[in-house]
């Protein structure tokens, strides 16, 4: 619905541009993409090493009206003399590429600081050598931990929003120490926005920096064992999920007691279409892009997933949701964590008047519902036993429309890794209890530890070419 009259914030046309995406295979590139096509006129140039998420978007037998404004290029940015070529054709490049799961901060250092800082050095030249806008991805981890954390645990100043909620230009980035490697993320990414900055600064890039504060929704990470490896660690929606499917007892870190803000993804994908298309208002910016009023302890995270999944999927809820597992149990040596993650909103409710507006229930059922419905029927494609009753449940859902196409082909990715896998560990919402105990996960044989010596030195790819072949 690409439409000409368009016009930005200060009433002005929106010219239609072309985008070089780099990592537009991922979660947030997958939403980018799918807004940009539907909505706007603009053209990607779609840069990933993986394009499984954007499938849906570039089959030509869908015969999109947007076939000629998507193009993917399957690349690695560490290594292809594409690269230059393609942000010199681009108007504006969007840096996404990045390692981004806490599991692999401390037990892969070296490739996430070389992930978020060495292989987006050339990213940042090319947009300043050749005078390309740039919107590049970083983080709310940034801030590292609050001051107020720092405080004695019953000091009142811990109430005082001074010291916790985190703002663009004031608040300063605390990490921990150099042997917890959890923090090889924050500080690279910190590094690689100080260059951008003087890059800004010193040689006029026309830039903006986006911090995400937990953005949460549909096509977020994987699945252990169903669309990612086994042993993989995802983000806390995908583990929690996992879980769910599984009939597992959530597992809280450290008592779940650390505090998240969560945004969902259709809400912040609003900001970076706004930052997109009002240059003038974004340039020279850092934004944070999250939603303050969707804060909770990860314990209630995990108590109230558990409570919207009952709601979807009409099982039962567990006697035992939730237990308790030690960081270092769960993530290894070297993890720590953010306490606490306000984000401060003046500067992008002044420059592009955003303002995030789904509640954390609802963009949990809206997600969960995907969840579900996707890979209850990977199981169900896998074992054939899909009763017609709950394939009735999953045609009424009304959240399930908005993402129908993504569905399937994530419904369809995650029935492929379901047999790569060989496991058949989910849950089918259809099974009854006896069956749902019979479905456990079978013990690792040779196989699986050859998979995961694979994994261990490549683990997106490990799955993610699996599933290619
Ligand atoms: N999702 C969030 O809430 C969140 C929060 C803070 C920061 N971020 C930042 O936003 C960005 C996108 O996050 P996401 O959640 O979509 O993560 P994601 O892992 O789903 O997406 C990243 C994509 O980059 C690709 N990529 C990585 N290295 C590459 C390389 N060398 N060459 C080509 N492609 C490469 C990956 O294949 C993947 O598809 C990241 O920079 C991340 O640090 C996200
Ligand atoms: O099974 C689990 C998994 C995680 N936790 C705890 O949940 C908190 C949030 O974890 P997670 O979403 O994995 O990641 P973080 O919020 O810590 O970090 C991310 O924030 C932004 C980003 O930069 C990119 O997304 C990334 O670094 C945390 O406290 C875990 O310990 C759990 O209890 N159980």
């Amino acid at each position: 619905m690409a439409s000409s009259a368009r016009v930005d914030l200060d009433g002005n046309p929106i010219k239609p541009i072309t985008i070089c995406m780099i990592g537009a295979g991922g979660f947030i590139g997958s939403h980018l993409c799918e807004k940009l096509m539907s909505e706007t006129p603009h053209k990607v140039l779609a840069l990933d090493v993986y394009n499984d998420k954007i499938k849906h978007l570039l089959e030509p037998e869908n015969a999109h009206p947007w076939s000629d404004r998507i193009q993917f290029h399957r690349l690695n940015i560490k290594q292809d003399s594409r690269l230059e070529g393609l942000i010199k054709m681009a108007d504006l490049t969007i840096n996404l590429a990045a390692i981004c799961t806490p599991a692999d901060y401390n037990t892969r250092p070296l490739d996430t600081i070389y992930s978020n800082f060495i292989d987006a050095l050339p990213v940042v030249k090319y947009c300043s050598e050749n005078n390309k806008r740039l919107i590049h991805f970083s983080t709310c981890e940034v801030y590292g931990k609050t001051i107020g954390s720092y405080l004695p645990k019953d000091s009142p100043l811990r109430q005082d929003p001074a010291y916790y909620v985190l703002k663009e230009d004031e608040s300063p980035c605390i990490f921990g120490s150099i042997e917890k490697q959890r923090w090889s993320y924050a500080c690279a990414k910190q590094l690689i926005e100080r260059l951008i900055y003087a890059e800004g600064a010193e040689n006029g890039l026309e830039f903006t920096i986006v911090r995400p504060f937990n953005w949460i929704g549909p096509r977020m990470d994987f699945i252990p064992g169903i669309d990612g490896p086994s042993e993989g660690v995802p983000r806390v929606l995908a583990c929690f999920s996992n879980n769910l499917l599984r009939r597992e007892p959530l597992k809280l870190v450290d008592g779940g007691q650390s505090q998240r803000t969560f945004v969902y993804i259709k809400d912040a994908i609003e900001a970076v279409m706004l930052m997109i298309e009002n240059p003038a208002r974004a340039n020279g910016h850092i934004f944070n892009v999250g939603n303050p009023n969707n804060e909770v302890t990860v314990r209630q995270l995990g108590e109230m997933m558990t409570e919207v999944y009952v709601k979807v999927s009409g099982e039962p809820k567990l006697e035992t949701p939730t237990i308790d597992v030690s960081s270092q149990e769960f993530y290894g040596v070297g993890y720590d964590d953010s306490d606490k993650r306000i984000p401060d909103m003046t500067i992008i409710n002044k420059q592009l008047g955003w303002n995030p507006k789904t509640s954390l229930w609802d963009l949990l059922e809206s997600t969960l519902t995907y969840q579900h419905r996707t890979y209850a029927e990977a199981d169900c494609n896998m074992e054939s036993k899909q009763s017609s009753e709950s394939s009735k449940k999953k045609e009424g859902s009304e959240n399930e429309s908005s993402y129908s196409v993504g569905a399937i082909a994530a419904g369809a990715a995650a029935g492929i890794g379901l047999l790569a896998w060989g496991l058949s560990a989910l849950v089918s919402s259809a099974g009854s209890e006896s069956e749902r105990k019979k479905k456990t996960m079978k013990a690792p044989g040779k196989d699986d530890i050859i998979q995961r010596e694979e994994f261990e030195r490549d683990p997106k790819g490990y799955f993610r070419d699996l599933r290619k072949n």
